[in-house]
């Protein structure tokens, strides 16, 4: 495969920003070591967001050749008082619940999850000069941005913390540099630590990543957060800015169930859902359902969506392209109910292999009941 052909994956939907396509190219040019990751706090269940939307990049990721790595971030999760704040229920989740949970995930989205490294934070943070590291950067990176990239936890700027969770986002800068990985993947809500290992890569002593004598730096990959599909704080909403701000707030979240669909729902609690989920007729600036068929249905396009509809309502209609659906909609011509149950149709379809499989095997989920999810 050509290198424009491997940064075409890269690119493909779901990813929203690389940061930077010509540094991709040149580590694609040099023969680097492509050695991708991304981190997951480990807390409540996988839903869409954090499960497909992941695993779809991975999928690409490992078609262009990259390989994939998966980090559970126990310490992290510890110090943002995931589970209670307990290490070791924190762990055992991590192993007996999210690592199946997300090779289940990629599977589902064409991905090879006998390929990806499942890493446990802890395992390389415990040993070596780690902290080193996450001293080296600390030393470039002022207090004042420290105290506004927390956002990468989930927390909002000005909130009260202790301290430990300021020393978190250098800790996720860290994880970089140590595990040598030139492909940072996350969502865009963690795009600011990735921006300050770009911006370190450079200065650093202890754990630069080094090939043929090059101080490389690492390219940040971000995928499109899917939205939750509860009513906006706010509607409707006035301003480009106002709509920025809601969207961030808005993805979906395992700390606000309702608003996500999680990879094990039953059929029955899936259609629930999305017949309660905001869906305004003729909507399309903001509307939760069409944001999940752009980027779940429509990721390759073009692809047969057909929704089925009694013949009085138009009988059934296929789209093979996303712009087409979105027309209809935003005319009037497809009705928020019809696109509800194609979807949900849709999505009981895609997530069968994993349902079933928590059916064979209850234990992760019996875990999951057991543990307190306080965050
Ligand atoms: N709605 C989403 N869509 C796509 N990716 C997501 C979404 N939510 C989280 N992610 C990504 O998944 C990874 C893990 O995120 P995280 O553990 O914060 O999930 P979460 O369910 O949103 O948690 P929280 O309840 O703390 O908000 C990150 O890379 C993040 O960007
Ligand atoms: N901050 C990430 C989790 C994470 C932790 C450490 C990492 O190295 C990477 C990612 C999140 O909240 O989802």
């Amino acid at each position: 495969m050509d290198i424009e052909e491997r940064i075409k994956l890269v690119l493909k939907k779901p990813t929203e920003e690389v940061l930077t396509v010509e540094n991709l190219r040149h580590l694609f040019e040099i023969g680097a070591p492509l050695q991708h990751y991304i981190g997951f706090e480990i807390s409540g269940y996988i839903h869409l967001g954090t499960g497909l939307m992941a695993g779809a990049k991975i999928a690409d990721f490992q078609k262009a050749g990259i390989k994939t790595r998966v980090f559970l971030a126990d310490w992290h999760s510890w110090i943002n008082d995931k589970l209670g704040g307990d290490l070791e229920t924190i762990q055992e989740v991590a192993l007996k619940y999210f690592k199946v949970g997300m090779e289940k995930s990629i599977e589902v989205m064409g991905g090879k999850p006998e390929k990806v490294e499942f890493v446990l934070a802890s395992e390389i943070l415990e040993k070596g000069d780690y902290w080193q590291t996450v001293i080296d950067i600390s030393k470039n990176v002022t207090l004042s941005r420290v105290l506004r990239s927390i956002t990468i936890m989930g927390r909002k700027m000005g909130e009260a913390i202790d301290f430990a969770k300021l020393i978190y986002p250098m800790m996720q800068v860290a994880d970089i540099f140590y595990q040598g990985v030139t492909i940072a993947h996350a969502g865009m809500d963690q795009r600011k630590a990735h921006v300050i290992a770009i911006e370190v890569a450079e200065k650093l002593r202890y754990h630069p990543i080094i090939h043929n004598g090059e101080k490389l730096k690492p390219v940040a990959v971000h995928h499109h957060l899917l939205l939750g599909l509860q009513e906006p704080p706010k509607w409707p909403i006035e301003s480009e800015e106002e709509f920025k701000e809601i969207k961030a707030e808005m993805k979906m979240s395992k700390s606000k169930p309702y608003s996500a669909v999680f990879i094990h729902d039953s059929p029955e609690e899936i259609r629930e859902k999305l017949r309660k989920a905001f869906c305004p007729a003729r909507e399309v600036k903001y509307n939760p359902v069409l944001d999940w068929v752009e980027y779940l249905v429509f990721r390759e396009e073009p692809t047969e969506f057909t929704i089925h509809r009694p013949a009085k309502y138009g009988g059934d209609v296929t789209y093979t392209t996303f712009e087409e659906l979105k027309r209809d909609f935003a005319e009037g011509k497809l009705h928020p109910l019809d696109l509800k149950n194609a979807v949900a149709e849709y999505l009981i379809d895609l997530l069968e292999p994993i349902r079933k499989y928590f059916e064979r095997h209850p234990e992760p989920l019996e875990l999951m009941k057991s543990v307190q999810i306080t965050r």
